[in-house]
C-alpha cells in the first residue's frame, strides 16, 4: 500500500489561472440533512465552499434554510424534496455529494432513488452516510457515474459485510475488488484512524490525522472537502487522494493547541492551508 504524504498535494492544489472564474471551478450538489441531522450538511457545505468549487448549492430539509444561510451565505439553498428543482438543476452538477445526514426513512430512500435515476456517468456522485447504510440495507445498485464511497469502518462493514474487526489492507482491497467490478471508475475511501483509499490505480494509506478528529461530523466535512477538491481538479484520483491527506494535515496543525478540532474550523483553516500549498 503506498503512503498518501505531503507530496500530493503540488500535484493537485494549483495557482488559478488570472483569467478563470467561477464556472471553472465546478458546480456541487450537496444532498442531506434532515431535520434532525441539519448540522451535518452545513458542515459539508462548509468543507466545500471553502475548498475552492465554483458554485455549492445544498439540498436540505427547509427547516435547515435559515442556519444554513447564517453559516454560509455563499451556498444556495434547495428543498431536497422540491422534484422539479432536482430534475433541472442535478443535470448542471459537476459534483453530486449524497448522504451526510441524510437519515434513512422512506423519504431518504426515495430521493436516492431519484438521484441515481438522474445522474449521468459523465458526473461525480459521493456517497456518504446514510446513503451508504441504506445502499448496504435495500442492496441498491450503483449508478454509472465516477462513483466515490466514504464509509467509516461500520458503513464499510455493511457495504461489504467485512467485519470491522477483520478490516485490513488485504481484506478493504478484497471487497473493493468487488464492488468496482462492474463500474466505470469507482473509489472508496475506508475512513478510520489510519484512512485507506482505493482507486482504479492503486491503494493507499493516509498518513495524516489525529484522535482530536474523534467528533462528529468530521466525516461531513471531509465529504464536502472530497466534493470541492474533485469539482476544480481534473485528475478525480489524485483529487481524493489531495483532500484526504489535507483534511487530516489540517485538524493535526490545528491539534498542535487544541484537545478537540471542530469540523467547522478544520474547514476555517482550509483556504490558508491550500494557498500555501499551492504549486506553479
Ligand atoms: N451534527 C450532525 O447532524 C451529525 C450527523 N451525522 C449523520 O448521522 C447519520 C448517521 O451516522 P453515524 O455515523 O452517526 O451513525 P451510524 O449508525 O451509521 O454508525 C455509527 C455506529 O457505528 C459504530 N461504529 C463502529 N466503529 C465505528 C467507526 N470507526 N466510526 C464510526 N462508527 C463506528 C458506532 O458505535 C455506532 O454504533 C449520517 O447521515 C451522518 O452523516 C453524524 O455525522 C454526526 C453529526
Ligand atoms: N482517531 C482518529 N484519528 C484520525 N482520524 C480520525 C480519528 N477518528 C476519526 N477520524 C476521522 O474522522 C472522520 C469520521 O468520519 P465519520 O465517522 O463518518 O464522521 P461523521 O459521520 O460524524 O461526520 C473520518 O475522516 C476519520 O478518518
Ligand atoms: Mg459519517
Amino acid at each position: 500500500m503506498k503512503l498518501i504524504t505531503a507530496s500530493i498535494l503540488p500535484k493537485v492544489i494549483r495557482k488559478r489561472p488570472v483569467d478563470s472564474f467561477k464556472g471553472t471551478y465546478g458546480k456541487v450538489a450537496l444532498i442531506g440533512g434532515n431535520q434532525n441531522y441539519g448540522g451535518a450538511i452545513i458542515m459539508s457545505t462548509l468543507g466545500t465552499v471553502s475548498a475552492g468549487a465554483g458554485l455549492t448549492t445544498t439540498f436540505t430539509a427547509p427547516s435547515n434554510q435559515s442556519s444554513l444561510h447564517a453559516w454560509i451565505p455563499e451556498a444556495m439553498f434547495a428543498d431536497y424534496q422540491d422534484q422539479t428543482l432536482l430534475q433541472q438543476l442535478l443535470p448542471t452538477m459537476t459534483v453530486i455529494s449524497l448522504g451526510s445526514g441524510l437519515g434513512t426513512d422512506q423519504q431518504a430512500l426515495e430521493l436516492i432513488h431519484t438521484v441515481f435515476d438522474l445522474v449521468t456517468p459523465h458526473q461525480t456522485l459521493l456517497l456518504d452516510g446514510s446513503a451508504l447504510t441504506l445502499i448496504a440495507r435495500d442492496h441498491l445498485q450503483l449508478p454509472s457515474a465516477n462513483i466515490i464511497l466514504t464509509p467509516h469502518q461500520m458503513e464499510w462493514e455493511r457495504l461489504t459485510g467485512v467485519k470491522l474487526a477483520e478490516q485490513n489492507p488485504e481484506t478493504n482491497q478484497r471487497a473493493y475488488n468487488q464492488l468496482a467490478a462492474n463500474q466505470p471508475h469507482l473509489i472508496a475511501v475506508v475512513k478510520s484512524a489510519q484512512t485507506e483509499v482505493f482507486t482504479p490505480t492503486g491503494a493507499f494509506q493516509n498518513t495524516t490525522g489525529t484522535p482530536a478528529q474523534a467528533t462528529g461530523g468530521m466525516g461531513d466535512t471531509l465529504a464536502g472537502i472530497v466534493s470541492g477538491f474533485a469539482a476544480q481538479f481534473a485528475d478525480l484520483d489524485a483529487a481524493v487522494l489531495a483532500a484526504v491527506y489535507t483534511h487530516s494535515a489540517v485538524a493535526d496543525q490545528l491539534a498542535q493547541q487544541q484537545y478537540v478540532v471542530l469540523p467547522h474550523q478544520i474547514s476555517a483553516a482550509l483556504p490558508r492551508f491550500m494557498h500555501e500549498h499551492q504549486a506553479e
